[in-house]
Order: structure tokens, then C-alpha cells, then sequence
């Protein structure tokens, strides 16, 4: 497994081994002893699987109260990931960094707690899974707009995104909810 840090302290960029022979390829996907010694502790106690058609963009979300850390990979298509720093105190409040995940190669986007998340699709579909180390809670759930200048986040495809109507109607981040 080989890892990238970003100037961001928290999110990681997880390349696994992958081995491939005549019949395909084998990787461990997730090893709870291994990510620990990377220091990822999260407890996963719920993992997610959406199809989103091309320029279908979800996001930016996150929970308070329950607050979920995620491990996000692409099992077909590509994606264009994003983690918006909203931990209070941190240096990089508003922040964000981004990753390239593709069935291709494999990678997976740890996003700790404190981080908004959100993608958009790149090719034509995608499928996308996630772990997540607290379960959904719908009352808990908070969101800030994608397109909030203030974020300057270079979306793929930001001038025809299809988004759900609950993502059309998130807070700028100057009026993030944290409660
Ligand atoms: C998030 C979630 C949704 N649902 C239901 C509620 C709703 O009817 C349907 C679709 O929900 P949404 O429109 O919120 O799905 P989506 O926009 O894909 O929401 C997800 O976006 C990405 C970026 C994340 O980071 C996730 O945490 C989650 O917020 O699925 C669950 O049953 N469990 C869950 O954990």
C-alpha cells in the first residue's frame, strides 16, 4: 500500500497493491489491521454503493453529531473527489484537496472526520463505495453548496452538473452549520 498526505493533515490518497495475473487481479480493499497501522482508526460500520450518471454531482455533505469518517473507492467509471476542510480550528479551515479515483487505479480517498465531501462523475457512469465510520442519521445530516465561490473548488464539469434538489439548496460556507 502506498500512501500520499496531502498539505492538509487528515485525508489520505491509499494506492493498494494490486496483483494481477492471467485471470484478473486480487487486492485487499480494506485490512483494518493494516489501515491501523497507518493510523487510520476508523471503526467502519456502514458501507455505501451509488451509480450516478456522467456530471452527476453529490455533495458537499457531511453529519454532525454523528459525524462519519470515509474510505471512498470507484469499482467502475471515474469520479473527480473532494473533501472540504470544516473542522473549526484547524489551520486549513476551508480548505480542500481532491482525488482522481477511477476503477483503473484503484484508489481510495480517506477523508477523516471534519471534512465536507463530495464528487462528480467523470465518465459516463460510475459506481462508487464507501465506508463510513458512524451510521447515516438523517436529522444529522448538514451540506454546503458545491458551487460557493469561496470554496474555488475546479469541478470537472461545473456548468451542466445534475444534482439532486436537496443539493441545490445547501448554505453558502460563509453560514456553515456545525449544529
Ligand atoms: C446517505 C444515505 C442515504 N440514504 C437514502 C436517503 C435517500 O432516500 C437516498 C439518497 O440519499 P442522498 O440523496 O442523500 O444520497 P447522496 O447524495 O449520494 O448522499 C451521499 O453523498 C456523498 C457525497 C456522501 O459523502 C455520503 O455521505 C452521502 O451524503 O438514500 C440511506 O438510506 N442511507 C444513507 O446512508
Amino acid at each position: 500500500m502506498e500512501i500520499e498526505k496531502y498539505d492538509i493533515e487528515g485525508p489520505l490518497l491509499l494506492k493498494p497493491k494490486v496483483f494481477r495475473d492471467h485471470r484478473g487481479f486480487f487486492m485487499e480493499a480494506y485490512n483494518k489491521r493494516v489501515f491501523e497501522e497507518l493510523g487510520i482508526i476508523s471503526d467502519f460500520v456502514q458501507d455505501n454503493h451509488s451509480k450516478s450518471v456522467k456530471h452527476t454531482l453529490r455533495g458537499l455533505h457531511y453529519q454532525v453529531n454523528r459525524w462519519q469518517a470515509k474510505l471512498v473507492r470507484v469499482i467502475q467509471g471515474e469520479i473527480w473527489d473532494v473533501a472540504v476542510d470544516i473542522r473549526p480550528n484547524s489551520p486549513t479551515y476551508g480548505k480542500s484537496v481532491c482525488a482522481t479515483l477511477t476503477c483503473a487505479n484503484q484508489h481510495q480517498f480517506y477523508i477523516p472526520v471534519g471534512f465536507a465531501h463530495g464528487f462528480q462523475v467523470v465518465s459516463e457512469t460510475a459506481e462508487v463505495i464507501y465506508k463510513c465510520s458512524d451510521f447515516w442519521s438523517p436529522e444529522d445530516e448538514r451540506g454546503v453548496l458545491w458551487s460557493d465561490p469561496q470554496l474555488g473548488l475546479n469541478w470537472p464539469n461545473p456548468d451542466s452538473p445534475i444534482l439532486s434538489d436537496k443539493d441545490l439548496k445547501h448554505p453558502e460556507f460563509k453560514n456553515l452549520r456545525l449544529d
